[in-house]
């Protein structure tokens, strides 16, 4: 029922100047709607003041895109479902591949070509490198978020700390863990292979919280996952468009959580004492685990090593415990699903979420489990190179890697035909701007389509065909198109790219030495038709659920899956 609602945003100067953010729906009642016009012609009044002060056009005209209405910008024209297609077909009406639009003052930049993001988002990366802005994000304590930290001192740290322990190198170390929990995985397919999505999902919790903390995730029961997902109910919400007054007037934020009325407040700072628990449980766990001497080794066990030989900081360690949970911490996919089913395909929703590595897994490996099911073809070219390199004594690991090109052309060609996070995440602008002769303020909020680019016909011809073979050359081996789009641009480029890839890789390359991945049969054996459906879910795609069957391949790999356990 909400998802089907229809939205109107308002959202302030997402470079921090006037952020505010009122939401209407057509079912919502009069009192939402006097708030909506309130809210509007309060932005619109400071804005105009604003503009009236300030305009560094200097008479050059902004990008193309649709006309805005009075007050409410573009707000009714942004697309309720598939934006990022939407805007490939605005792109082709305004004839312009950069489009530009408003929403209530909110100023958006759509790029739906390549060359254009790396100018922008690359070369030009001192000016577009900052993040919107969401003043509830700071009351519920979800501000030291990596991907949603501003450009600034804070985040450079983040990034030299990630850059540490999840650069190529480096990454290797955590190798070991994803290959076990990857063969757990394959041990609940062979006992389970109807849910099959329910163990993907649990093995994109467990990744992370090994990896991150040394932290073995056995079930959603655990209470790590528990109170991620506490947090997330408690404050999920207020990240909702037109849930609080504070989006909309953040001087509302200094109002004290016990003032009466302010119960947007008081949720927030629940909220703020729930999420401080999310973000010290697993990191306490791990300290307690270093001093005993048990520790499996994971990013925040090594720094706490380093901590105690007295090598790091305080501002590190706080930092540290803040990429940890940044990486870990969205477990209740189904309470976001729910949630961003209202805004989903607006472009203001794109910094509403606290970002995480377990979507982009679950999104990979669904559409992996979804495209081998539907290509039969491609599965066994995949598993006649596994059987000739690897053979069937033993499963693969990643010192097989260099040579299976076609594993590694599937696992590029996946994340080009379905990138988990279609239009990536906002970035913002710090100054004003002139590109292409067009003039882009200050503020503006920059949408890189991945959907567009790696639909570009030039890069991608027959885009639309999942053809692992456009990454390989006539003899076979890999060609020199190894950037993966679906990570991002310039210094927000994906951090974890490498932990990412390692991921997957090992994911396609392990089910696919084991299962034939099949589609199911009803009682009198005719096949099951696949639901070809995709969601949205939030700045995320996900497959919808569909049937398919995991058959072993041969009794061998039977047993070593059972012994690997
Ligand atoms: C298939 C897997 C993954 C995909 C497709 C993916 C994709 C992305 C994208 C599109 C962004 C935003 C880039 C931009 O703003 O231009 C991003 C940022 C980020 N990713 Fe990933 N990611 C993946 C896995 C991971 C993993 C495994 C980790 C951690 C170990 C991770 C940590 C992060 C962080 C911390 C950011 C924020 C960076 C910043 O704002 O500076 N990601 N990712």
């Amino acid at each position: 029922m909400r998802g089907r609602e229809k939205v109107i945003w308002s959202t302030g100067d997402v470079g921090g100047q006037l952020p505010a953010i009122v939401f209407f729906s057509r079912q919502s009642s009069m009192l939402n709607y006097l708030q909506l016009v309130f809210g509007a012609l309060v932005i619109w009044l400071v804005q105009r003041l604003l503009s009236s002060r300030k305009d560094g056009s200097r008479g050059v005209p902004l990008p193309p895109g649709p006309k805005p209405k009075p007050l409410i910008g573009n707000a009714l024209d942004f697309p309720t479902s598939r934006p990022y297609e939407v805007y490939v077909e605005w792109g082709k009406r305004y004839n312009s591949d950069i489009l530009y639009a408003t929403a209530l003052g909110n100023k958006i930049l759509i790029v739906n070509k390549l060359e254009d993001a790396d100018e922008l988002l690359d070369r030009r990366a001192r000016k577009y490198s900052d993040r919107p802005w969401i003043p509830i994000v700071d009351l519920t304590g979800w501000a030291g978020n990596t991907a949603l930290l501003r450009y600034g001192k804070t985040w450079r740290l983040h990034r030299k700390l990630c850059q540490q322990s999840f650069r190529a190198e480096a990454a290797q170390d955590f190798r070991p863990l994803l290959v076990k929990k990857t063969r757990e995985m394959l041990h609940r397919l062979l006992e389970d292979p109807a849910n099959f999505d329910e163990h993907s999902r649990l093995l994109s919790i467990s990744v992370p919280m090994i990896t991150m903390y040394g932290y073995e995730v056995e079930s959603f029961q655990d209470p790590c996952v528990v109170a991620a997902e506490e947090s997330v109910q408690t404050g999920g919400d207020l990240l909702l468009p037109g849930r609080s007054w504070i989006n909309t007037f953040p001087i509302l934020r200094h109002v004290p959580p016990w003032f009466p009325g302010a119960t947007t407040r008081r949720i927030a700072e629940k909220a703020r004492q729930i999420n401080r628990r999310v973000v010290d449980l697993p990191y306490e766990f791990t300290k307690k685990k270093v001093e005993a001497g048990t520790e499996i080794p994971s990013f925040v066990s090594q720094f706490i090593r380093r901590k105690q030989e007295g090598k790091a900081t305080e501002e590190e360690e706080e930092a540290v415990r803040n990429i940890s949970w940044t990486v870990y911490s969205e477990t209740a996919l189904n309470d976001l699903s729910r949630c961003f089913g209202y805004c989903r395909s607006l472009p203001c929703c794109l910094h509403w979420v606290k970002f995480r590595s377990i979507h982009q897994t679950i999104s990979a490996t669904g559409t992996f489990f979804y495209l081998m099911t539907v290509h039969p073809e491609i599965q066994k070219k995949a598993q006649d190179e596994l059987d000739r390199v690897v053979g069937s004594e033993r499963l693969p690991d990643f010192s097989d890697r260099p040579s299976l090109p076609y594993i590694e052309a599937l696992y590029r060609e996946l994340l080009r035909f379905k990138p988990p996070v279609p239009m990536a995440v906002a970035h913002a602008l710090t100054e004003d701007d002139y590109y292409k002769g067009y003039f882009i303020p200050k503020g503006t909020m920059v949408l890189p389509n991945i959907w567009a680019m790696t639909r570009d016909e030039n890069l991608y011809p027959e885009p639309e065909k999942f053809k692992p073979e456009r990454f390989l050359d006539a003899s076979g081996n890999l060609n020199n198109d190894s950037r993966v789009l679906a990570y991002g641009f310039g210094r927000r480029i994906c951090v974890g790219k490498h932990i990412g890839s390692d991921t997957l890789w090992i994911i396609i390359a392990s089910v696919l030495a084991s299962f034939s991945i099949e589609k199911c049969k009803d009682a009198l054996g005719n096949e099951i038709e696949v639901n070809h459906d995709y969601a949205d879910v939030a700045i995320f795609l996900h497959k919808a659920k569909f049937q398919c069957t995991f058959v072993p391949r041969s009794p061998t790999v039977r047993h070593l899956i059972e012994d690997s356990k």
